[in-house]
């Protein structure tokens, strides 16, 4: 093999262990807002509220949008993204209020575990295989994320973007379907008895 190929190849696995630690970054991060969104949840199932709030979702992708431009990350993509998880989230708050509803001894619980693999795909995106694991790592022990390039800083720092939302007025974002088309792809319900609040 030629100098410049092996050098190639070389590069070319650093890069993939950048994207290797980010993926893990996202999974456990994904996870982490899946335990707050059940604890909100049972919340709402033990008082009678919708499971969805559609004026927090309009603010919510308003400020999403702003940060992927910044971030120079595709606004719609944000949005998919934002839409393919809410979805979950609203399947996730109906299925609690459901065992509410149904008198399960504890009231809102969570459901159990289901079988098999997600099938659908989000819009535009493959579907995120997130498989909270029983009782998953806080963001804090989340792995590092590394630069592609060693010695050099990460170029966005997430943490840094929880400054207030500059666009909470801007106009209404696009409809999420009305359905809930994106089956359980496989996030448990973890039991979080101590409420604790999140950092942003
Ligand atoms: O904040 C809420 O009320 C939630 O249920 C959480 C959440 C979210 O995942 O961000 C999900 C559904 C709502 O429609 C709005 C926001």
């Amino acid at each position: 093999m030629a100098q410049d190929e092996r050098e190639a190849l070389e590069q070319l696995n650093s890069i993939r262990q950048s994207i290797d630690n980010i993926d893990a970054a996202l999974i456990h991060l994904l996870a982490e807002r899946f335990k707050f969104t059940q604890q909100v949840g049972r919340l709402k199932a033990v008082h009678g509220l919708p499971p969805s709030d559609p004026e927090r979702e309009r603010r919510q992708t308003q400020r999403l949008r702003t940060l992927a431009e910044g971030a120079h990350l595709d606004p719609a993509f944000a949005e998919k993204w934002f839409n393919f998880v809410v979805a979950e989230v609203i399947q996730h708050h109906e299925e609690i209020a459901g065992g509410a509803a149904n008198g399960a001894a504890g009231g809102a619980r969570p459901t159990p575990p289901k079988a098999g693999p997600a099938t659908a795909s989000a819009p535009g995106a493959s579907a995120p295989a997130a498989s909270a694991p029983a009782a998953s790592a806080p963001a804090a022990e989340a792995p590092a994320v590394a630069s592609a390039e060693p010695g050099t800083p990460a170029e966005a720092d997430p943490a840094a973007e929880t400054a207030a939302d500059p666009s909470a007025d801007a106009a209404a974002a696009a409809p999420r379907p009305t359905s809930h088309p994106v089956p359980h792809p496989g996030v448990h319900p973890v039991p979080h008895p101590s409420p604790s609040r999140p950092t942003s």
